[in-house]
């Protein structure tokens, strides 16, 4: 992972507004947690961010991702339409849009990340108190490979390249507010529904 990333400043003028921030390595549970999040809890909204990977089984355009070509992320680089972007994998882009913030702020909702480790970093130290940062974590390295082969959605190559990430963003995880262990599925997302829901509160 490199160590910096690429953040925009504050960009949002007066608009109040809060934002939830997960991390963790690839198949520990992060989507799967924050679809559960997003039905129970009504006043959250998901930031979807733009990468330039193939969309992957039923993912659409506008729902999971922004899907762009990687000459079409470089442009809104160049525009600045990011509030921070990060080359994950070899030629593959992911990036936070600062118009997925505003839209749901106008709306008066809760924004919720779903990015990588540095990602979330950069987030937290964007968005600082009105943000709170989670870090999911696997029972460990084997169940994550499990877990990766038995969703089915990557080749062994990739596969592997998650699996040497997933190292380098544990090392991360102190730097959380919070750190979830994702084992028992039904126990993690009870427990981080009562986090949340004492931060919306606060
Ligand atoms: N920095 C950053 N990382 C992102 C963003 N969106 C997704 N990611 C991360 O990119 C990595 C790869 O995502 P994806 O290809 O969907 O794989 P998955 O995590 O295996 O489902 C994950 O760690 C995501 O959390 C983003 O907007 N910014
Ligand atoms: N606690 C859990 N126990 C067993 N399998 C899980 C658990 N949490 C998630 N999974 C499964 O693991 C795979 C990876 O989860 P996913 O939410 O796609 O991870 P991520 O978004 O972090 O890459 C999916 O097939 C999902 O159904």
């Amino acid at each position: 992972m490199n160590t910096s990333g690429h953040i925009e400043k504050p960009f949002w003028g007066d608009l109040p507004g809060k934002c939830i921030i997960f991390s963790a390595p690839s198949g520990a549970g992060k989507t799967t947690i924050v679809k559960y999040l997003l039905r129970q809890i009504p006043n959250l909204s998901f930031s979807i961010s733009a990468a330039s990977r193939q969309p992957r089984g039923k993912e659409e355009s506008g729902v999971d991702y922004h899907f762009f070509t990687v000459a079409q992320f470089k442009e809104r680089i160049e525009k600045k339409e990011f509030v921070e972007w990060e080359e994950v994998y070899t030629n593959n882009f992911y990036g936070t849009l600062k118009s997925e913030v505003l839209k749901a702020w106008k709306n008066n909702k809760i924004v919720v990340f779903d990015v990588d480790a540095l990602g979330g970093k950069n987030l937290k130290s964007i968005f600082g108190e009105r943000s709170i940062s989670i870090f999911i974590k696997p029972p460990s390295l084997f169940v994550l490979e499990q877990r990766l082969k038995n969703r089915g959605t990557e080749t062994p190559e990739q596969i592997k390249m998650r699996l040497d990430k997933a190292n380098e963003e544990i090392a991360h995880a102190d730097d959380f507010d919070y750190t979830l262990l994702n084992d028992n599925l039904e126990h993690a997302c009870a427990e981080i529904k009562v986090i949340i829901q004492d931060f919306i509160q606060t």
